[in-house]
C-alpha cells in the first residue's frame, strides 16, 4: 500500500543523501587541491574524481526513477525526490562529461594564471589580477595607463577564453536537454523556481524600478569624470568609456568616489587609509567579521574553519584568487579562499565569504539536498546584508576606522553617493552579464556575433562604452570571472536587490530604523549586537533550501517576493539630491548612441 511504499522510499532517500554527502566532501577535497595549485596533475586528478562521482549518481539516479513519489503525501520527503530526480551535467556520456570539465578547467586556469605588462616598462609582464592589475586600476588616473591595462587584460583572459567558450556552450546545452530543459538558460533560471519565464520578467520589472535612479547616478558621474578628463575623452551626452570607473569590469565604481564625490571638502570616508595606518592584517578582517557575526548570536566560525582556510595569496604556485567559500558537507570543514588585500573591496568581500560559512553553517543539520541558498540570490546576499551594517558611519566609528563628526545633510550624501557607486551601478552590470548569456544559450547569440551583443547589453543597459574598438577576435565577456569559470550570475543581481529587504527588516528588529523617525535612518543603521536581528536572520537561513524561497523571505521580512522598493528607501534621499544636482548642472540624463566600433 502507499503508506509502505512511502517508509520504503523515505528510507531509501535518506540512505542516497548521505552516500551523496560523502561523494560531494570527496569531489570538493579534489577541487580545493586543484583551486588551490592549479597544476596538470591536480587537475586530471580532480576531474577524475568528478567521473567517477557521475557515474555513480547516475547509477543512484536510475534508482531514484523507480519511486512514485510524486504521490508521497509528505512535502518535505517529495522535495527531496524532486532535487534527487533531476541528474545534473552527470546526465552526459561519460567522453563528454569529461570534455566539459576539461573545457571548464582550461578557461578557469586560463583566467586564474592571466599576466599582462606594466603600462610604463614593457619589459615587466608578471602582473596578476590580484593583487598588481586590480590595485592598478582602482589608482591610476591616467586614462592611456588604464586603456593599456584594459586592452591587454581583455586579450589575455577573454579573448583566449573564446574556442573553449563555444564548445563548452554545446556540451553545457547537452547536458541541459538530457535533464529536460530547453537549454542551461532555462535550467539556470529553474533555480529560482519561478513558473515559466516568469523570473526574467521579474528581473525586468526590478530594473524597470531601478534604472531612473542609476541614469541620475551615471549622468553625474558622466560630468564629474568629464570635468576631470575633459570632454575629449568623456563626452556630454554619450556612454562613459569603460577603462575610467576604478574597475576592470565597471561593475563597482567605489575608487573614483576620492574625485567625484558631491562634497569634497567633507572628511573623506575611505577606511583603506585607517586599515592600513592600523597596521591591519588579512586575518584582523576575518576575525573582526567573525566577532560582528558572532554579535548577532550567530555561530562562531569552527576550528577546521581557522586551520584550512587560505587567506592570502601563497608565493610559491598558482591559484585561483577569486574568493570563495567552501562547504564540505561534513558538518564541520568549512574554507575560504581568498588572496586578501588590505582595503575597503576587501574587507567588504571578507563579510561576504563570511557571509557564506555562516549559511552554511547555520543549515549543516539539514539533508544534503537542502544545504544550498533558498536560491543562489539568498547565498550572495548574506554578507552583503551583514556589510551593509559594518560600512555604516556609526559602525566604522564604533571599530575606530573613521573618527569623529555625526552625521550631516552633507556628509549623509557622501555616504550614500559611495554606497550607491556599489550597490546601484552593479544591478546593469549583473543584469548584462546573465542577459548576455541567455541568448548565447538559447541561441540568439551565436559566436558570430559574441562580442557585438555583449557590448549591445553593456552599453544599453550600463551605458558604457569599450574604450577601443572591437571585434569578433575579442571576446570581453570571458574577461570577467564568472564567464570563465561557468558561475552563474543572476545570483548577483537578485542579491543586490533583496539585500535592502533583508537590512531594513534586521533593522527594524533590531531598533535601528523607524520610518520617518529622522534619529532612526535607514542609511546608519548597524545591527551589530542585536540578538533580535541575529535570531531572525537564523531563522531564515536555517531553512536552506527546504521549503521554497518565498517561504524563506516571509519568514524574515514579511514579504514573498523581490522587489526594489528596499533598496529605493535606502537611496530615496541621494536620488533625490542627483535630481537636483544633474537639474543644476543640466546634465543631459541617459546617453546617445556609442560612437566606439564593436559590431
Ligand atoms: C565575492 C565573490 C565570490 Se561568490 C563574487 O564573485 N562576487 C561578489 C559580488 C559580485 C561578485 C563579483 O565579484 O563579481
Ligand atoms: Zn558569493
Amino acid at each position: 500500500d502507499l503508506e509502505a511504499l512511502e517508509l520504503e522510499g523515505r528510507e531509501y532517500i535518506f540512505q542516497l543523501d548521505k552516500s551523496a554527502g560523502a561523494r560531494k566532501n570527496k569531489v570538493g577535497i579534489f577541487e580545493w587541491d586543484y583551486y588551490s595549485n592549479i597544476t596538470k596533475e591536480n587537475e586530471e586528478k580532480w576531474i577524475q574524481a568528478r567521473i567517477e562521482q557521475s557515474q555513480q549518481e547516475k547509477r543512484a539516479w536510475e534508482e531514484t526513477k523507480m519511486y512514485r513519489w510524486q504521490d508521497f503525501q509528505d512535502f518535505t520527503l517529495r522535495r527531496m525526490f524532486k532535487k534527487y530526480s533531476k541528474l545534473g551535467v552527470s546526465a552526459l556520456p561519460d567522453e563528454k562529461y569529461k570534455q566539459l570539465m576539461k573545457l571548464i578547467a582550461d578557461m578557469e586556469s586560463n583566467y586564474a594564471t592571466a599576466k599582462i605588462c606594466e603600462y610604463k616598462d614593457r619589459s615587466k609582464c608578471n602582473l596578476s589580477l590580484e593583487p598588481e592589475i586590480t590595485d592598478l586600476f582602482a589608482k591610476s588616473q591616467d586614462p592611456e595607463e588604464l586603456k593599456h591595462l584594459w586592452v591587454e587584460w581583455h586579450k589575455e583572459a577573454g579573448a583566449k577564453a573564446r574556442n573553449n567558450f563555444t564548445e563548452y556552450v554545446g556540451l553545457y546545452n547537452e547536458a541541459a536537454k538530457l535533464n529536460d530543459y530547453k537549454d542551461v538558460a532555462d535550467w539556470w533560471q529553474s533555480e529560482y523556481e519561478a513558473d515559466a519565464d516568469n523570473f526574467e520578467q521579474q528581473l525586468a520589472k526590478i530594473w524597470e524600478d531601478v534604472k531612473p535612479l542609476y541614469q541620475q547616478l551615471h549622468a553625474y558621474v558622466r560630468k564629474r569624470l568629464r570635468d576631470k578628463y575633459g570632454d575629449h575623452i568623456v563626452s556630454a551626452r554619450g556612454p562613459i568609456p569603460a577603462h575610467l570607473l576604478g574597475n576592470m569590469w565597471a561593475q563597482s565604481w567605489n575608487n573614483i568616489q576620492s574625485f567625484t564625490r558631491p562634497y569634497p571638502d567633507k572628511k573623506e570616508i575611505d577606511i583603506t587609509q585607517s586599515m592600513k595606518s592600523q597596521n591591519y592584517t588579512a586575518l584582523k578582517m576575518f576575525q573582526m567579521s567573525d566577532e560582528f557575526f558572532r554579535s548577532l548570536n550567530l555561530s562562531a566560525m569552527p576550528p577546521k574553519f581557522w586551520k584550512n582556510s587560505i587567506i592570502e595569496k601563497p608565493t610559491d604556485r598558482e591559484i585561483v584568487c577569486h574568493a570563495s567559500a567552501w562547504d564540505f558537507y561534513d558538518g564541520e570543514d568549512f574554507r575560504i579562499k581568498m588572496c586578501s588585500s588590505i582595503n575597503r573591496e576587501n574587507f567588504k568581500t571578507v563579510h561576504h565569504e563570511m557571509g557564506h560559512i555562516q549559511y552554511y553553517l547555520l543549515y549543516s543539520h539539514l539533508p544534503i539536498v537542502f544545504r544550498e541558498g533558498a536560491n543562489p540570490g539568498f547565498h550572495e546576499a548574506v554578507g552583503d546584508t551583514i556589510a551593509l551594517s559594518v560600512s555604516s558611519p556609526k559602525h566604522l566609528r564604533r571599530v575606530g576606522l573613521t573618527t569623529g563628526d555625526a552625521e550631516d545633510e552633507q556628509t549623509e550624501i557622501n555616504q550614500l553617493y559611495k554606497m550607491g557607486l556599489d550597490k546601484i551601478v552593479f544591478l546593469p552590470f549583473a543584469y548584462a552579464i546573465d542577459q548576455f548569456r541567455y541568448g548565447v544559450f538559447r541561441g540568439s547569440t551565436t559566436p558570430e556575433d559574441y562580442n557585438c551583443h555583449y557590448w549591445k547589453l553593456r552599453e544599453s543597459l550600463q551605458g558604457l562604452e569599450p574604450p577601443v574598438n572591437r571585434t569578433e577576435e575579442d571576446f570581453d565577456a570571458a574577461a570577467k570571472y564568472h564567464v570563465s569559470a561557468n558561475v552563474e550570475y543572476a545570483r548577483y543581481y537578485v542579491s543586490f536587490i533583496i539585500q535592502f529587504q533583508f537590512h531594513r527588516a534586521l533593522c527594524q528588529l533590531a531598533g535601528e530604523y523607524v520610518p520617518e523617525d529622522l534619529n532612526k535612518k535607514l542609511v546608519d543603521c548597524d545591527i551589530y549586537q542585536s540578538i533580535a536581528a541575529g535570531n531572525a536572520f537564523a531563522n531564515m537561513l536555517k531553512m536552506g533550501s527546504s521549503k521554497p524561497w518565498p517561504d524563506a523571505m516571509e519568514v524574515l521580512t514579511g514579504q514573498r517576493s523581490m522587489k526594489a522598493d528596499g533598496l529605493l528607501e535606502y537611496f530615496r534621499p541621494l536620488y533625490e539630491w542627483l535630481q537636483a544636482e544633474n537639474q543644476r548642472t543640466g546634465e543631459y540624463i541617459g546617453w546617445e548612441p556609442s560612437k566606439m566600433q564593436y559590431c
